[in-house]
């Protein structure tokens, strides 16, 4: 220790036994507990379990996890992944990685992050071999369930903006077959790029078409080398809305007409259906689990058990892609439209009407609104007597299927966040709960009271500084909620909430009869819906009347 140092040292252990007996030597007994408070804050706080363990890699491995990594890296690579995000470690890799368990699948998986965004992440999986841990907790019957997986079907991880060329050169890879994605319902989207083969384009879609372009090229348009491409972004018909995409940039750029026929008649480009409540890391619990385990793991991924992938294609493709053999609840479909209508309408419908009208009323996540003694009963009633009936499909599946999913979202392990299942509400609005009304209104004639109370507090949570009206939970109580939502559209609602009134009707009552009649926002005017605009503009005048 340098001289400095020591002398440090010795005023340290002074100032602490001065501070100890309360001895004011060169100032009053308030500086000396200015002093210790001062030091108390600038004192390190202790290690954290993440920073003092090691982090995850083969070196922490169990023998078997071990010899399954060892064998990743010897399989050939014949998955490519567009998204390096939770959704996919939970989903789809954990599925790859129960198929190489059971030896049944034999490949690897080469992940690449979408956006320039998605490197850090993609960083953090190069530190850790690409190993991570997925812990699936819930309740299956009643009873609760905890597996805890290591995951290493992982064997690369490339940066497409800072690797372009190997990331291109992977399509030269004979053995590739597949490629999954998951690029959120924002990365299907045709966005104009101009074609230099040196240079990363910058879009999913774009990536994809310059990587099946230098496939084409490798293997001069073998039909055999062609890929099947199986997305699991949540919107409809995401297969083909992925072929026109890349179809299109192909045009932009000008490609080879027998390229555009190889695209379109050597890979398949598959609908499908993905089906799992993926909540990833775990931030408040993390610490204890770290500690538990021995290891630090900033990729650790949580989920629900329940999964389902529905995959329009027929079920010769198992020979290559051995799913359903592996015991997985993959289903190989004719028609994905049932799946879809059942899944979006359900389960996402029941989270939109749980987060709009939970968020109005202070309400912030999915058990804590199913489970909340006068708001729970509400919503499973919307849920059964408001959604279910207008589902045009088996209604013993749809009760089994609502039972169900009322069960996961009871989950003791999720913490689900309204806001987050707000977020972009406006399309969300369209696509999960309009239908169900629709029907509703189609078969009885009324206005369906709970759903139509979901779509006045979803208008009401875009207007600037909407309140909750919660009593009983202090701390939303006045707290301005933040809708999440396209400027655009958010935009169109404020400046038309303002817009003076035209006669009629008045205040509140009136701006929310003009809001559901503005098509560019719901597609049509939702006013010509017998009823509802009378039930939405109902609750905006209950809201006026109560904020006097
Ligand atoms: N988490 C779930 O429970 C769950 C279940 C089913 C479906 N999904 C779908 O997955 C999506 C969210 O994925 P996550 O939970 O893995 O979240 P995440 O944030 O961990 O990952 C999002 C992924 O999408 C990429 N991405 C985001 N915006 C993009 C854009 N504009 N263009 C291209 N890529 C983009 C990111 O780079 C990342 O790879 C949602 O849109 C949802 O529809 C999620
Ligand atoms: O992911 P979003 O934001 O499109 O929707 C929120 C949830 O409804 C959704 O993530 C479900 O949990 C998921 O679709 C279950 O499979």
């Amino acid at each position: 220790m340098g001289r400095a140092g020591r002398s440090s040292a010795r005023s340290r252990v002074a100032w602490r036994y001065r501070a100890r007996y309360r001895l004011p030597k060169r100032g009053t007994l308030f500086q000396i507990r200015f002093r210790i408070s001062r030091r108390k804050c600038e004192m390190k706080p202790e290690a954290t379990a993440s920073e003092t363990l090691p982090l995850i890699g083969p070196d922490i491995l169990q023998p078997d996890g071990l010899a399954r990594f060892r064998r990743s890296g010897e399989l050939p690579v014949k998955v490519l992944q567009f998204g390096e995000g939770n959704f996919l470690r939970g989903f789809a890799d954990w599925m790859l990685e129960t198929c190489n368990r059971k030896q049944l699948f034999n490949g690897a998986v080469a992940v690449t992050q979408p956006r320039p965004s998605g490197k850090t992440k993609l960083d953090q999986l190069k530190a850790q071999n690409g190993i991570y841990t997925l812990l699936v907790r819930g309740l299956r019957e009643g009873q609760r369930l905890e597996e805890k997986e290591t995951v290493t079907v992982l064997s690369r991880m490339i940066d497409p903006y800072g690797e372009w060329e190997s990331f291109l050169e992977l399509a030269e890879g004979p053995e590739l077959e597949f490629v999954i994605s998951n690029t959120t319902e924002a990365g299907i989207a045709y966005r104009h790029s101009e074609w230099n083969p040196r240079e990363p384009v910058s879009s999913f879609p774009g990536k994809l078409t310059a990587f099946l372009y230098r496939r084409f090229e490798r293997f001069s348009g073998d039909p055999g080398k062609g890929l099947i491409h199986l997305p699991c972004e949540l919107i409809e018909q995401n297969g083909d809305r992925l072929l026109e995409t890349v179809l299109r940039h192909a045009d932009d750029w000008r490609l080879p007409d027998a390229f555009k026929s190889w695209v379109r008649e050597s890979n398949r480009f598959l609908n499908t259906l993905v089906d799992r409540i993926v909540t990833g890391f775990p931030a408040e619990e993390a610490e204890g689990l770290f500690s538990e385990w021995g290891y630090a793991d900033p990729l650790l991924v949580t989920s629900e058990p329940y999964y389902l992938w529905a995959i329009q294609a027929g079920r010769e493709l198992e020979e290559r892609l051995p799913l359903e053999t592996a015991g997985l609840n993959v289903r190989w479909v004719d028609d994905l439209t049932p799946f879809r209508m059942r899944k979006v309408r359900i389960l996402n419908g029941t989270h939109t009407l749980m987060a709009t009208i939970g968020l109005m009323n202070g309400l912030r996540e999915v058990r804590e609104a199913l489970e909340h003694p006068a708001w729970g009963p509400k919503f499973i009633q919307g849920l059964f007597d408001e959604i279910l009936p207008g589902i045009p499909l088996d209604r013993g599946e749809l009760l089994a299927y609502a039972n169900e999913t009322l069960e996961r979202f009871r989950n003791p392990y999720i913490r689900h966040r309204l806001a987050d299942i707000a977020m972009n509400g406006i399309a969300k609005w369209k696509v999960r709960l309009l239908p169900s009304v629709k029907a509703y209104i189609g078969a009885t004639g009324k206005t369906p009271p709970i759903l139509a109370e979901s779509l006045a507090s979803m208008i009401r949570l875009c207007l600037p500084e909407p309140h909750s009206e919660s009593d009983d939970n202090q701390s939303q109580k006045g707290t301005p909620l933040q809708t999440r939502d396209d400027p655009l559209l958010l935009d169109l609602i404020r400046k038309t909430w303002q817009s003076p009134t035209t006669g009629d009707g008045d205040g509140a009552k009136d701006s929310a009869r003009r809001i559901l009649a503005l098509t560019e926002l719901w597609g049509e005017d939702l006013t010509e819906l017998p009823g509802l605009a009378d039930k939405v503009s109902g609750h905006f005048a209950k809201w006026e009347k109560s904020s006097r």
